[in-house]
């Protein structure tokens, strides 16, 4: 299988604080990655530096063969970003917005199957300020899926969303997974990772702890709930018993 994405000795550091530190990660086409880490460990910042949004110190990025920051153009007809707040006019509405999103590709998905999709079409009239967090969470999914992308990046999935909305959601990427999407997602749901990911990464601290997958994650551990694992990789047990 092809690899998509291939990160190697990924770093960055703000003053003399490293932020990430020798990262290296590889994607095959049709896999889900899930890049997982407590509040600051990193995944943003790893995201925004595969993205080309942020200059890395070090390390060699490539997607589907090209150079974020060298082939930026073209490489942003094959990858679709979900953004955590998206940049639009105020009184903008939904198919407005969807229609703004598809003049800048050549080629794209109906945005009016992706709304009816995410159960949003009835809202194609109304402004997006209007919107719910978790439907403007949705909107931001659909977005990034208008042009039909080989790659997607999606950071903090589904934070904001109801359970109903979530399976959904979960639904819809195994379904464009099958058809070869690759996804790169971050989360802080471990039942959404066991859900969806082939692959995870967790970082701490900008330091990989664990590469592989779920179920290498459980057995290289003690523990056989996901999320008591994540925490024993994540070094955050203690917070955990505690509540
Ligand atoms: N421009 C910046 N200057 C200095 N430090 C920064 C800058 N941007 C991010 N950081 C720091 O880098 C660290 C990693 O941040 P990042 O946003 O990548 O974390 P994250 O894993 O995505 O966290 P979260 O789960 O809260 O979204 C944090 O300690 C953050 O304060």
């Amino acid at each position: 299988m092809e690899t998509t994405i291939r990160i190697e000795q990924l770093k960055k550091s703000y003053g003399n604080t490293t932020i990430i530190n020798n990262i290296d990660i590889s994607v095959k086409r049709g896999e889900v990655f899930g890049l997982l880490g407590a509040n600051g460990a990193g995944k943003s910042t790893t995201m925004e530096c595969i993205l080309g949004t942020r200059k890395p110190d070090n390390g060699t990025i490539s997607i589907l063969g090209m150079n974020p920051q060298k082939d930026r153009n073209k490489l942003f007809e094959y990858v679709g970003v979900q953004f955590q707040e998206a940049n639009y006019q105020d009184k903008i509405c939904v198919s407005e917005l969807c229609e703004e999103t598809q003049c800048l590709y050549k080629e794209v998905t109906d945005y009016k199957e992706l709304l009816k999709t995410f159960g949003l079409l009835e809202k194609a009239g109304s402004p997006v300020a209007e919107l719910s967090g978790g439907q403007k969470q949705k909107l931001f999914i659909v977005l990034a899926l208008i042009p039909d992308p080989k790659v997607v990046f999606l950071d903090e999935l589904t934070t904001g969303l109801d359970t109903r909305a979530r399976h959904d959601v979960w639904k819809c990427l195994s379904h464009l997974k099958k058809k070869g999407l690759t996804i790169f997602l971050t989360s802080h749901f471990m039942d959404e990772v066991e859900a969806l990911c082939d692959k995870i990464m967790i970082l701490k601290k900008g330091n990989m702890v664990f590469n592989g997958t779920v179920t290498e994650a459980i057995n290289n551990s003690p523990y056989e709930n996901f999320e008591e694992v994540y925490l024993w990789y994540a070094n955050e047990e203690k917070a955990y018993e505690n509540v």
